[in-house]
């Protein structure tokens, strides 16, 4: 059933002693028994009291009107959850408090009126109530000689704890303060009176509460927070007074789910699911939030309902009996209810009308935030010694080392809020600290109730837990009351944007439908808030049809049913199978018992080597987080690398892009310069031919223009002699490609020459006017002859600019 250790329970003999209970008594080694659930045991369970009323036998699963079930899962977001919870909510108006005594058939009325009649503390924000109580000697001590508790707890001081000198070995007095301190005698009650109800109604108005046990193996966690029928602990009490609540505040409407789990060697257990599915956990979307997946909650109207679900959880529950507790819890339980309210219909729009907010505006009439809070009870499995028996070691080991995370996260957040140099609190170091990590970070009230035995012998175990004590009143919370603000308006909006005609729109409309017809049968007000009796007792009479299949659920669809013959003729067909292989094994049986003997000697000789082996790794249990947290960061490591790897594809790219642009800006800024050295040489060229043409007394005025050279890779064609001076046989410009001659195709590489050499007379003959026209030979690309006027009249930056590189 549980899927980590199923394989190893199924080898595992289930309890056998017939024995009574005997509360405290030691039992002797041999008689250690293994793990088993409560299913097998003969021992009664502490929460037998819950099985007092025969007719609640719907196992916590919501009875409807008309008696079907209905589960919601915690996948769905709290804020999706509140839509639905405010869509759902019956326009009523709101009613005037129902002026009856409340009762309860799980606590004793005596109980249930003495639970307003004591003043608890008020709940506070910003520290942990730490109350320290000590539970009375038991059988064993007495008979020990020890029925005088270790511990001096003075009536008139209801906040002080002492070991007093000479007590075993101390040699002053020691004195320790708490919020409470709660002596041998006490009874449940009082502890919840003082350590729980403040947390409680706190929750009621929208803070996340957690009351949690914590203390040495058979110091009294347990009885203190489940009790026994005369003397309920703190879960029946708080059910009670969840309801009584409900029934006393007219003016708010609520939604209740419940869940359970467990959390046995690592593995958190989901105690409501039928298979016991192994659940993970994850971080939520705001920083700190841990999201445990697919967990059941199943949504409760009645005390009964609740009753129902401990009851279903507790057959699942781990337990077995230590050399110290005949019934020891060997995991940490956490049982959760999350609250949901909002002001009645009526009520909120009364309030509301003409009211104004802070900032002056007229309210919009309705009260429109929906509180969601969770109120959490954990008993946490108690710290131990060794124990004679291996199985009680091996989840010892996994109890003691989740404990001690929890005390060093504690000691953590004390040094933060003392301000010291804080680096690192190991919250990821055991799933137990990771499920409490939103709560112990501030987000919740927490209220601890710390046991310790009476006994001497245990008085190292109760020094280390008071220390554990000291160590949560250092620490600092920050609750608030957590609001979800105006659901209904995002949820009408949700719905304006579907269009109502098409056929997939009207069938989840339908869906819709039918779920919030579900959910508004599951919204409980002071009117229809179940009289603790529930609705058991006003049980209709059954038709004859349901009397002869009293298990077949008549509210469920034709789908539910058949869905529900398919899983059944699925398990028919398993089960078949294994009888065909059971037969078959019976058929293979040895003949010769003698040779099975030895063979089944064999095998326990290997499995007591696993054993040994397994107890060899002390580390077990923290390689088992590690693995689970590796797992989780794996997932988160592989999608960074999978988009650090696009990003590196897209850098490369640019980089690229980045050096080619670079090459072409480099071959731009060289034509550039080519084609401004040309410019000049043709300039001077240009001014020396002028200059000496101007220039009479020149004395060089009579010698050869030079020749004028100019290599480029130009296309020839720009450079071709034009028609008009091919005529009249002036030397002029022409294009030749060296050796080539003029005429080398386009595009080839050209050399720019007079194709003869002028003499200055020639020169000087030449028409300055004209000098375009003589030189229009050369053909600039599209602007060739005004280019070379241009010469003339330009400065030379405007040239370079106007021959750009399609000339050179
Ligand atoms: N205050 C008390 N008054 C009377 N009996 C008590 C008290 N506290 C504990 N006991 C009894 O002592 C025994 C051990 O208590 P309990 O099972 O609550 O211990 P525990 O701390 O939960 O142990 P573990 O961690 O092993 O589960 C039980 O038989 C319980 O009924």
């Amino acid at each position: 059933m549980f899927t980590p250790s199923s394989s190893a329970s199924a080898r595992l003999a289930p309890i056998s002693s017939s024995r009574p209970r005997q509360p405290f008594a030691r039992p002797h080694s041999s008689l250690a028994q293994p793990l088993t659930t409560d299913r097998n045991s003969n021992t009664p369970s502490p929460f037998s009291f819950l099985n007092d009323d025969p007719a609640s036998s719907n196992h916590g699963i919501l009875p409807r009107e008309g008696g079907g079930k209905l589960k919601i899962k915690s996948a769905t977001t709290p804020e999706a959850k509140s839509r639905l919870l405010a869509k759902a909510l019956p326009k009523t108006p709101a009613q005037p408090p129902r002026q009856e005594s409340l009762t309860s058939a799980w606590v004793p009325q005596d109980r249930v009126e003495a639970m307003d009649a004591e003043e608890g503390p008020i709940g506070e924000t910003e520290a942990v109530l730490v109350s320290v109580r000590v539970r009375p000697p038991n059988d064993a001590e007495m008979r020990s000689n020890q029925e005088t508790s270790v511990w001096e707890t003075p009536s008139w001081d209801e906040h002080s704890i002492k070991l007093p000198k000479g007590r075993d070995g101390v040699h002053q007095d020691r004195e320790w303060m708490f919020d409470r301190i709660l002596p041998p005698h006490t009874d449940n009650l009082r502890a919840y009176n003082t350590s729980a109800k403040a947390h409680v109604r706190s929750a009621m108005e929208g803070f996340n509460a957690v009351i949690f046990a914590y203390g040495q193996t058979a110091s009294g966690k347990t009885f203190t927070l489940t009790g026994s029928p005369s003397n309920p602990g703190i879960i029946p009490l708080s059910v009670t007074d969840l309801f009584a609540q409900i029934r006393r505040t007219p003016d708010r409407e609520f939604l209740l789910r419940a869940s359970y789990l467990e959390l046995y060697n690592e593995t958190i257990i989901d105690l409501l699911s039928p298979s016991g599915r192994e659940l993970t956990l994850s971080e939520g979307k705001k920083k700190g939030e841990v999201v445990i997946n697919g967990l059941t909650e199943c949504a409760v109207r009645t005390e009964e309902d609740v009753r129902g679900l401990l009851r279903r959880g507790e057959e699942s529950r781990k337990v077995g009996q230590t050399d110290w507790n005949a019934r020891s819890s060997r995991s940490h339980c956490v049982f959760r209810i999350t609250i949901e309210s909002r002001a009645s219909r009526g009520q909120a729009e009364d309030a509301n009308i003409g009211a104004r907010t802070p900032g002056g505006r007229l309210k919009a009439a309705g009260d429109k935030t929906t509180r969601i809070s969770t109120l959490s009870i954990i008993d946490l499995a108690g710290s131990e010694k060794h124990t004679s028996s291996k199985e009680r070691n091996v989840e010892g080991r996994h109890i003691n080392q989740s404990l001690l995370t929890l005390k060093l996260v504690i000691s953590k957040l004390a040094d933060m809020a003392s301000k010291r140099n804080v680096t690192h609190v190991p919250y990821r170091d055991s799933k137990l600290t990771r499920l409490l990590q939103p709560s112990l970070s501030g987000d919740a009230l927490i209220s601890v109730i710390c046991t310790v035995s009476p006994s001497a012998l245990n008085l190292s175990e109760s020094l280390s837990t008071l220390s554990f004590a000291q160590g949560l009143k250092r620490v600092v919370l920050r609750a608030e009351r957590k609001e979800v603000v105006d659901p209904q308006a995002l949820i009408q909006q949700d719905g304006g944007e579907e269009t109502m005609t098409s056929k997939s729109s009207r069938e989840k409309n339908q869906a819709m439908e039918k779920r919030l017809n579900e959910l508004k049968s599951l919204i409980l007000t002071s009117v229809n808030v179940q009289s603790s009796t529930g609705t058991h007792g006003q049980a209709r009479p059954l038709s004859p049809t349901k009397l002869t299949y009293p298990k077949l659920d008549f509210d469920k669809s034709t789908t539910d049913l058949q869905e529900d013959l398919h899983a059944a003729q699925l398990r028919n067909a398993e089960q078949e199978d294994e009888i065909a292989r059971l037969r078959l094994e019976l058929e293979a049986r040895p003949i010769n018992p003698d040779a099975r003997i030895i063979e089944l000697q064999d095998e326990i000789a290997g499995l007591r080597m696993i054993a040994a082996d397994y107890e060899r790794h002390l580390l077990e249990p923290s390689r088992k987080v590690r693995d689970d947290v590796e797992k989780e960061w794996k997932t988160k490591v592989d999608k960074l690398e999978a988009q650090l790897e696009s990003k590196k594809i897209w850098a490369n790219r640019l980089d690229e892009n980045f050096r080619a642009v670079t090459t072409e800006n480099k071959q731009l800024v060289e034509r550039c310069k080519d084609a401004e050295s040309k410019v000049l040489q043709i300039m001077e060229w240009v001014n020396t031919a002028l200059q000496d043409d101007r220039d009479p007394s020149s004395p060089s005025r009579n010698a050869d223009v030079p020749m004028l050279v100019v290599s480029q890779d130009l296309d020839a064609d720009d450079f071709g002699p034009s028609p008009s001076q091919a005529q009249n046989g002036l030397g002029g410009v022409g294009v030749g490609a060296g050796a080539a001659g003029p005429g080398s195709g386009p595009g080839g590489k050209a050399t720019l020459t007079l194709s003869a050499k002028m003499t200055r007379a020639q020169f000087s003959q030449m028409d300055l006017a004209s000098f375009g026209e003589r030189f229009g030979t050369l053909t600039l690309g599209s602007r060739g002859r005004d280019g070379f006027r241009m010469l003339r009249e330009e400065s030379r930056m405007d040239l370079a600019n106007e021959l750009d590189d399609d000339t050179f």
